[in-house]
């Protein structure tokens, strides 16, 4: 059977292909690098694109501000260098970090169709045969930041997952860095969480609590929002019923229901029902699937292997070429040319 961690002959070449570019890059310094445009803010940070005038490469830059002493700083910096040795055809590539002042630069490789959050609000829903794909993508990132790093991701979640039109499909903003981690801990703001209920109630959590991220993540791509409180099924039938393909771009104000406020949020997540699909509009494979990775109980709920088990994951995880993704990206950003 496919392990996993193996690479097929095509993410070998894309990955030397990376390796190659990063070689020719060298040491990144803030003078080499203009700005292109902002790509979006989000996770502690604003993420711009960039050139690095010596090489041309286009990259992405994640900028965080960080009023820490400058002993944090470094020990930040140094504890960055780990993302060096996180190749994986599943991972963002990573060209470097350094400090300038209270700035943080974290360049990594350039995702031309950007976050899921940014295409969510492009299109309605993420369709289930791409939402299988995303799947196989996470359930792999996750099996080799535990394998290869014993690390969880810590951050599951649409805006973290990043596509390209070659149809890759990529983690990013993992939690490598554990100063970098504890400096922005009490920085969150957000309207949204992807925690799950043993991590709200501040009881341990480890890589289980990433398997609830992805229950949620993929129930809200395949409803079209964020689905805490659930959305009864005749709001999902209204989602579906008037665009049952899913690609009509969203209507201003669409899906921004006057939501609860954050804390009411996170209290519904650990007091109330974890949301489920509808089994009229989504195979029972995938209803189960997110069943398994809702359940509010770590013990009741799937680990990583018992989904790399899973029918669901099964029925996508043979196809190895990106070309069904890749044509999906293309149309959900207008750009089939
Ligand atoms: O191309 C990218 N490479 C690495 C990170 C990255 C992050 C991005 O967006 C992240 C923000 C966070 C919240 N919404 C979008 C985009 Cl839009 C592209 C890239």
């Amino acid at each position: 059977e496919f392990n996993q961690l193996e690479c097929t002959d095509k993410q070998k070449d894309r990955m030397e292909e990376f390796f190659k570019a990063k070689r020719a890059v060298g040491e990144l310094k803030q003078d080499d690098l203009v700005n292109i445009y902002e790509l979006g803010q989000g996770n502690g940070g604003v993420v711009y694109k960039v050139r690095h005038k010596p090489t041309d490469k286009i990259m992405a830059r994640k900028i965080i501000y960080l009023e820490v002493k400058p002993a944090m700083k470094n020990q930040i910096i140094r504890e960055l260098k780990v993302l060096h040795q996180c190749n994986s055809p599943y991972i963002v590539g990573f060209y470097g970090a350094f400090a300038v002042e209270a700035q943080i630069s974290i360049c990594m490789e350039y995702m031309d169709g950007g976050s899921l959050d940014l295409i969510l609000k492009k299109v309605m829903r993420i369709p289930e045969h791409i939402l299988g794909k995303i799947t196989v993508a996470v359930l792999r990132g996750l099996s080799y930041l535990r394998e290869r790093h014993r690390i969880m991701h810590r951050d599951i979640k649409p805006s973290n997952i990043l596509v390209n039109f070659q149809g890759e499909i990529k983690l990013c903003d993992f939690g490598v860095s554990a100063q970098l981690i504890d400096s922005t801990l009490h920085t969150f703001i957000g309207t949204r969480s992807y925690m799950s209920p043993e991590r709200l109630e501040g009881a341990h959590y480890g890589i289980m609590s990433d398997i609830w991220s992805l229950g949620l993540s993929l129930v809200e791509m395949a409803v079209g929002r964020y689905p805490i409180p659930p959305p009864s099924t005749q709001d999902i039938d209204n989602l579906i019923k008037e665009d049952p393909l899913g690609n009509r771009p969203r209507p201003e104000g669409f899906g921004c229901y006057k939501g609860l406020a954050i804390f009411e949020l996170m209290e519904w997540i650990v007091n109330e029902a974890p949301p489920s699909l509808p089994r009229s509009h989504f195979s029972s494979e995938f209803c189960d699937f997110v069943d398994r990775c809702l359940k509010k109980s770590t013990s009741e709920r799937a680990d990583l292997n018992t989904l790399l088990h899973h029918p669901f994951y099964k029925r996508y995880e043979a196809e190895s070429d990106n070309q069904e993704v890749s044509s999906w990206i293309r149309q959900a950003c207008g750009c089939d040319l």
